[in-house]
């Protein structure tokens, strides 16, 4: 376990901010002690106290930023407020050396940290601001030849290196992103209908259950059934009922609003969620879908119908989660005993 997991017990390592607050925790703490440690030699040892200045001023920000993000703080904010402190320290760093001491290679690791914490648009910025700037000043040297062995040659090569740290570090970013972005979707994807999974239901009724209590409104929900899908997958074949439920799934998206979450509830059964919504405004809703279906062949010739029991959770009220749940479950079941395609509502 991470020592800051004291101050976020909330961030887990499933959680998508996990390694950006490792790194932030991680720098904080290496400054810290660095500046400690060389600002404490520079006054002791080598006897530069204006240096040191510079080192205790750095520690006093390291200092401010853990404070800020221990306690809750922004970690966008924080992020930005490291980066800031580490091109402070490079530059600092590069002038106070003049570009000797191979000054300007430090600089070259500020866009690793930067795309990582920036994410791919700020982290090209700052990157390319700080090399731009390094590159003009390291011209400015050669130009007043103040730096004994600094040529146009050290100009060329540190304009190089820093374009391919830029654009490898861009393209890291890209590919980590994207990779990511695709996990996240599979990862609430039902894969054969490319719907929400029952996980990413779960997750969403509770949260917009939550949400309806801080907003004083409804939430409803629709648990639709396809009619004899056994017989459909009988008389046509697995494949053929496969398709019938990505068809069928495609009609209820484009019947609801954008703001409704539809999803695979198991088997043949879906479920829809209605933010927002009124048990008379998801009869309708529900209505609706039962006749989309109904006019459509979902797949050639086949026609199918869907039977549905909706509830709806009001804010404030004392039902749990699960007991909205079986009231739509009892609705369906009344729904299917009522002689099928058709919705039922109430508790
Ligand atoms: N093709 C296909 N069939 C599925 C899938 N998931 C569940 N089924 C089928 O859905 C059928 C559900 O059958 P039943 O539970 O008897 O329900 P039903 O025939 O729809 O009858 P009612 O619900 O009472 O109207 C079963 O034959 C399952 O094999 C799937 O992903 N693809």
């Amino acid at each position: 376990m991470k020592f800051w997991h004291k101050y976020h017990p909330d961030i887990d390592a499933a959680d998508p901010r996990f390694k950006q607050v490792s790194l932030i925790y991680s720098i904080l703490l290496i400054m810290i002690a660095y500046f400690a440690i060389i600002g404490t030699l520079n006054i002791t040892l080598f006897y530069a106290p204006e240096i040191a200045f510079f080192d205790y001023l750095g520690l006093v920000l390291a200092l401010i930023i853990f404070r800020f993000v221990s306690r809750g703080g922004n970690f966008k904010v924080a992020s930005w407020a490291v980066i800031v402190s580490i091109a402070a320290v490079l530059l600092a760093f590069v002038h106070l050396a003049e570009g000797r001491n191979y000054s300007l290679m430090w600089v070259t690791i500020l866009p690793p940290f930067a795309f990582f914490l920036l994410g791919r648009r700020n982290g090209s910025w700052v990157s390319a601001i700080i090399l731009v700037y390094c590159s003009w000043y390291l011209y400015q040297l050669i130009q007043q030849q103040v730096t004994a062995n600094l040529g146009l040659g050290a100009l060329f090569n540190f304009i190089e290196v820093a374009t391919a740290q830029v654009f490898l570090f861009r393209f890291y970013e890209n590919s980590r992103q994207e990779a990511y972005d695709q996990l996240q979707k599979t990862a609430i994807t039902d894969p054969l209908t490319k719907v929400y999974n029952r996980l990413h239901l779960d997750n969403t009724l509770k949260s917009l259950v939550a949400q309806a209590n801080r907003s004083h409104q409804a939430v409803s929900i629709l648990l639709l059934d396809v009619d004899h899908f056994k017989a459909v997958n009988d008389k046509y074949g697995h494949l053929i009922g496969d398709k019938v439920l990505i068809r069928l799934c495609d009609v209820v998206r484009e019947t609801v609003r954008e703001t409704d979450a539809v999803g695979r509830w198991g088997g043949e059964e879906f479920l829809v969620i209605c933010p927002n919504t009124d048990q008379q405004q998801a009869i309708q809703f529900g209505q609706r879908i039962i006749e989309n279906i109904r006019a459509e062949a979902v797949e050639k010739d086949v026609h199918i119908t869907v039977s549905i029991g909706a509830a709806t959770y009001s804010a404030g009220a004392t039902d749990s989660i699960d007991r909205i749940l079986s009231s739509a479950d009892e609705n369906l079941y009344r729904a299917k005993r009522g002689g099928r395609n058709q919705i039922v509502g109430g508790s």
